[in-house]
């Protein structure tokens, strides 16, 4: 039986040593925290990745990034088989290793290839790319320092979005082996074109306006647009890349995190003009949301709920031209607007399901539904579909039984669903879905963003001195510990019209989160202070107290 080969791994674990007192853990995404002091955990989920590769004999993906978080933080996280997030399982295991002392590596490591029953002859295959931060080129050769410590084949991929990164980790495990960034543009480039062929063929469209101006957060997702535009072409979409990483820095004042928090454009040069496409992506392109100004020049968001609105709806549609029975359901978190819940399932008949923060807690509820289109508010998101469901869609469109009408309905599904990136949300893929959808709607972003009205909504945080006291059920809209709080929370948002305020400690800060929405935006201002007030009250506030306003 093959052992670890200790030797090689304590080497290269001195290089990559481990401060003293220094303890992360595998949070929503990953390992996120200031990128100083964190080489020997990327050195580490190298070994890891190697691990898991053995147990699930298959590729594993390593993706260096701090998305959203300043440039000087960083993070990394694993990618499993299928494309999708480390099973939840892992993250244990992953947090233990991180924090062990050098002298107890070697142990712990023993420990998971026992628990696991991994057999460590198997081979391993790890593939890793890495966003643009000054910080990610040294610690993503920590990651392939760690990999290959452990003998596994390495594939540095270099600068790639964290989703180019889950489809081509797929692709290679669904036996694609020629699978690269090259195949990723020319996939979504002929999906894109596919389906506006599909549009043509038998729809009457009125002009959306000319271009689309994306915000790239000075990140990795600028080089890489402008690559899948090429791809597709310049005469079929024109695309404007603003915040390329030139001049500016990475996700400051910029970026869909910024955007969809301050709800204000990114800061510099936009000089935005009413009724024109913007897009924001974030700093490892996996977000995207929208804007414009109204005729009245006000800022108006298009996010995450309005893009799963838009897709729900077109997909829906597309079953019902179709003639196509199948369980087509939408998944929000409870930072979803009320108005798009009550949008999607009231007005529109489609069924809405509750998750858990994070993608992985959306991905695995929306792939119960036949179809389930998940999107966070802050603008993640994508579309998943089951296997039988896709061939029953592939087979209607070719089907002698249905009418000329529906199999040209089931054949613009099939290509709008492969458009999409199944694996994850990707700004640039939903950005070419939401392009296509509105090309086929004939609809300008105003006619989209009329779907519905959000409430106004308002997130805050507060700062606490251990914000795991914090506990919370009903998918993260109810507290129940510290006791007093939840009845507290309710009692002040009973004060408010449309009122709805929740509570959660992040995972990716060390922050409290709280949310808040009402009818006007200075009854939810108020609210989300009240309710941030009784955080730091009953629930061990740090620092400045969040000022009561009534
Ligand atoms: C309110 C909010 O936007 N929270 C974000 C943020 O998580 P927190 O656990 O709230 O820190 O980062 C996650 C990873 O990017 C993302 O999945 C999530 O939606
Ligand atoms: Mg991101």
């Amino acid at each position: 039986m093959a052992t670890l080969n200790e030797i090689p791994i304590l080497k290269l674990a001195e290089v990559h040593a481990k401060p003293k007192g220094h303890q992360m853990s595998y949070g929503t995404a990953g390992f996120r925290g200031n990128a100083s002091g964190m080489d020997h955990v990327f050195f580490r989920m190298g070994m890891l990745a190697v691990l898991r590769s053995k147990l699930m004999k298959a590729t594993i993906g390593v993706m260096v990034t701090a998305s959203h978080n300043p440039e000087h933080d960083n993070g990394v996280k694993l990618i499993d088989p299928h494309g999708e997030m480390l099973t939840q399982s892992w993250e244990e295991l992953a947090t233990s290793l991180a924090n062990v002392t050098n002298d107890e590596l070697i142990k712990e490591m023993k420990k998971i290839v026992d628990s696991q029953n991994i057999q460590l002859s198997n081979e391993a295959s790890v593939f890793i790319a890495r966003d643009t931060r000054p910080s990610s080129l040294a610690l993503s050769q920590a990651v392939l320092d760690g990999a290959t410590a452990l003998g596994a084949t390495c594939t540095n991929y270099g600068l790639l979005t964290t989703p180019q990164l889950h489809h081509i980790v797929a692709c290679y495990n669904g036996g694609n082996h020629n699978v690269n960034e090259e195949q990723y543009y020319q996939h979504y480039a002929n999906a894109f074109k596919a389906l506006l062929n599909e549009n043509l063929s038998y729809l009457t469209k009125k002009p959306v306006g000319s271009s689309v101006t994306v915000d790239c957060a000075n990140g990795v997702g600028a080089p890489k647009l402008v690559k899948l535009a090429e791809h597709i072409g310049v005469n079929i979409i024109d695309i404007v890349v603003h915040n390329n990483g030139q001049s500016g820095k990475l996700n400051e004042n910029c970026g869909a995190d910024y955007v969809k928090v301050q709800q204000r454009a990114p800061v510099e040069g936009l000089n935005m003009e009413p009724d024109h496409r913007y897009a924001s992506f974030d700093g490892d392109a996996d977000r995207l949301v929208y804007y414009t100004l109204d005729s009245d020049c006000n800022f108006v968001l298009l996010d995450g709920d309005k893009i799963a609105a838009l897709f729900a709806v077109y997909i829906k549609e597309l079953l019902n031209k179709a003639d196509i029975n199948v369980r087509l359901g939408v998944v929000q978190t409870a930072y979803a607007n009320g108005s798009s819940t009550n949008y999607i399932s009231t007005e529109e008949n489609i069924e809405v399901a509750c998750a858990q923060t994070g993608v992985k807690h959306l991905h695995k509820v929306a792939t119960a539904f036949d179809i389930g289109v998940y999107f966070e508010a802050n603008g993640h998101g994508t579309v998943t579909v089951k296997d039988d469901c896709l061939n029953k869609i592939r087979s209607a469109a070719t089907s002698e039984e249905k009418l000329q009408e529906q199999k040209l309905a089931a054949n613009k599904l099939t290509a709008f669903l492969d458009v999409v990136n199944q694996t994850v949300g990707d700004a640039m893929s939903d950005l070419l879905a939401v392009e296509a959808i509105l090309q086929d709607k004939g609809w300008s972003i105003r006619d989209w963003s009329c779907i519905y009205t959000e409430l106004p909504n308002r997130q805050a945080k507060v700062k606490v001195a251990d914000r795991t006291v914090i506990e919370t059920t009903d998918a993260e809209r109810k507290v129940t510990k510290p006791p007093a709080l939840q009845p507290a929370i309710d009692k002040v948002v009973a004060e408010y019209p449309c009122g709805r305020s929740f509570v959660r400690p992040s995972g990716t800060e060390d922050v409290v989160r709280v949310y808040a929405e009402s009818d006007t935006q200075e009854n939810t201002d108020k609210l989300a202070k009240r309710v941030s007030l009784l955080v730091y009250e009953l629930a061990g506030g740090v620092g400045e107290k969040p000022q009561p306003a009534f």
